[in-house]
């Protein structure tokens, strides 16, 4: 069945939506191959099997910072997906697809995830790139057609970007490469360091969503299973809070030295605007707890952490397909960047 369809396709979640199911299909953006040719699984059924499988069976991430880094995989994923969310499960007609590209990548990278839907076996009549800021800005709710600043920052699983929109456009936008990943990457380091405790990332990914807080709060625990390094024995430990404030506090405070060099830049007419409305928080790791009291004891400035903060992007393509108002946010690249 012909659909229109929006996406966001993210290193750690793929994000779609589908008109005609009016649902949001959100799920890990990972693939398991076995024998080096055989799709085993994808998407959650796949994460399950992640640092779990034997070695025929090869699990990936096809997405890294932000930009696709495995081309063939994420085509697969791409059909896999608009399989799941098309209507009759069998993609007859042709369909009408809604892409978030992130700003701060270079052309060909850019250009890649306009490709990679044109290219795969989706059926697609019509492909339309909306910068992800600004699908991101609608699906916060805010009116981005308005003569407004307005900032948005989302904190994913490898980038975070900070941009400052007004008027439907980008006017600073920068991308860092630290996010919900490196956030576990430290609580791996630091659990190993302190408690002579090997742990895998979704361990560490689960102890930052049970501990993590953006600032110190009293002590609690949490069960951390892994393998001791000096007895070479699995074991159970109770994790502290405070240890994983001490992992996750740097890479939060470099995110914040980030936000702070986009508003040292913002032009003052809409740096006023800023204050006015406060700055828009998204993305997964804004999921953090007291990252908004962070935010704000740090900038001085009101902080709004979206609703159901991983989809806001997708949500904002939904935004621009359902209302006309947005419509002209979305371009063809022979209409804007390629050029
Ligand atoms: N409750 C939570 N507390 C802390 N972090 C969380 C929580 N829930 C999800 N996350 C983190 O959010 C990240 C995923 O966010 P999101 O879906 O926005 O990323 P993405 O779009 O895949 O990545 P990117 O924007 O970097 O391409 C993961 O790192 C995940 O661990």
């Amino acid at each position: 069945m012909a659909g229109v369809y929006g996406i966001d396709i993210g290193t750690s979640n793929f994000k779609m939506f589908s008109k005609d199911k009016d649902k949001i299909l959100n799920e890990k953006n990972i693939i398991a191959i076995a024998n080096k040719t055989e799709i085993f699984a994808f998407g959650d059924e796949a994460f399950e099997m992640y640092e779990k499988a034997p070695d025929n069976i090869v699990v990936s991430y096809p997405v890294k910072f932000g930009v696709i880094a495995d081309i063939e995989n994420m085509q697969t994923l791409l059909e896999k997906f608009t399989e799941k969310q098309s209507e009759s499960k069998k993609l007859t007609g042709p369909s009408e697809f809604y892409i978030a590209v992130p700003t701060d990548i270079t052309e060909v990278e850019k250009r890649a995830f306009y490709e990679i839907v044109v290219d795969a076996k989706v059926k697609a009549k019509n492909v339309y790139i909306v910068d992800k800021p600004v699908a991101d800005a609608i699906g916060a709710g805010i009116d981005v057609t308005a003569a407004k600043g307005v900032m948005v920052v989302n904190i994913g699983a490898d980038t975070t970007e900070i941009s400052v929109l007004s008027l439907g456009g980008i006017v600073l936008s920068k991308s860092v490469k630290i996010g919900g990943n490196k956030l576990d990457d430290s609580i791996i380091t630091t659990v190993r360091k302190y408690y002579n405790l090997v742990i895998g990332s979704k361990t560490a990914e689960n102890l930052k969503k049970q501990l993590g807080s953006a600032v110190q709060v009293d002590e609690s625990f949490a069960k951390g299973f892994g393998r001791n390094i000096v007895s070479g024995l699995p074991v159970c430990v109770d994790i502290s809070s405070d240890i994983i404030y001490n992992a996750i506090v740097d890479p939060l405070h470099s995110i914040m030295d980030s936000i702070k060099v986009i508003l040292e830049r913002t032009p003052p007419e809409l740096a006023a605007d800023i204050i006015n409305m406060g700055i828009y928080v998204t993305g997964g790791t804004s999921n953090i707890s007291n990252l908004e009291r962070f935010i704000k004891e740090e900038t001085n400035l009101n902080v709004n952490i979206v609703e159901n903060p991983s989809e806001s992007v997708v949500r904002g393509l939904m935004g621009v397909v359902n209302n006309p108002q947005f419509r002209h946010l979305a371009y063809t690249p022979q209409e804007k960047i390629y050029e």
